[in-house]
């Protein structure tokens, strides 16, 4: 299975004396696809970007592994963080001169051959989070690390990105983490969902169910239903039954 091996170790990290996430142990496989659920302030992307080594831990360790090389890491948000002034061929090859074939490559299987030479501006919001995942692909990252990217899209054009997502790495398997405020999404999309709450890993849940999933499907609902109950009571909101 290509992708990396990520692991963490006694991983805590905390912001001016507050700790937000508190000795994390995590182990994930090269080429499964984790999702990250929790309340909002939980530290999901925390966790994220402590794996990018956006941030540093305040204690632990974490460590990357790929087969023969440094593991290449690419992210993903949910702006898509493209440059304006670059067409959408010179936002995919940023950095990769030459690589045009690639590129094209790349542009079809996200279907936007023929939308190169193209400015963000002219783009939809689904368009655009196409390119910022064809920039993120032609690098063939070992880690794919997506913050809430299609949070900002409607509903149709956010289940034909998760539709493209799943074919993508179905044609290239890799190692992906999702941080998503969606549990059906991460239903749709995981090998393994975690719950973060209360500065830890409060749920690891192994989802081996085949794919393509179904929205309809019935092990699908009962699971929603079982990860929304952990989330809300984490929201301490449900209003008392008497
Ligand atoms: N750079 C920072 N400096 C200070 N506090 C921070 C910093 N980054 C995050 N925090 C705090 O850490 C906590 C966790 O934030 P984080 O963004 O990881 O949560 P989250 O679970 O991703 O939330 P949401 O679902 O709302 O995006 C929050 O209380 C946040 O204010």
């Amino acid at each position: 299975m290509s992708g990396a091996e990520v692991s963490l170790r006694s991983v805590s990290k905390s912001f001016a004396g507050r700790s937000v996430l508190h000795k994390i142990d995590l182990d994930i496989a090269a080429g499964q696809f984790v999702s990250i659920i929790g309340p909002s302030g939980a530290g999901k992307s925390t966790l994220l970007r402590l794996v990018a080594g956006l941030e540093t831990p305040s204690g632990g360790r974490i460590e990357l592994r790929a087969t023969g090389h440094v593991a290449d890491v690419r992210l993903m948000f949910q702006e898509d963080r493209l440059l304006p002034w670059r067409t959408v061929l010179g936002n995919v090859q940023l950095g990769l001169k030459g690589r045009d074939r690639e590129a094209f490559d790349i542009l079809r299987a996200v279907g936007l051959r023929g939308r190169e030479s193209e400015f963000p501006i002219g783009l939809s919001g689904g368009r655009r989070q196409r390119v910022a995942l064809a920039r993120a692909l032609i690098h063939e990252p070992d880690l794919l690390l997506l913050d809430e990217p299609f949070g900002a899209l409607d509903a149709i054009t956010r289940a034909a990105m998760q539709l493209l997502l799943e074919q993508l790495l179905a044609a290239r398997p890799r190692t992906v983490v999702l941080v998503t405020h969606d549990v059906e999404e991460a239903l749709l999309l995981s090998d393994r969902i975690l719950l973060v709450k209360d500065g830890g890993i409060a749920r690891d849940l192994v989802f081996d169910r085949p794919r393509p999933r179904h929205r309809g499907d019935p092990a699908l609902a009962t699971l929603k239903e079982d990860l929304l109950d952990g989330l809300l009571s984490a929201e301490g909101n449900i209003p008392a039954v008497a």
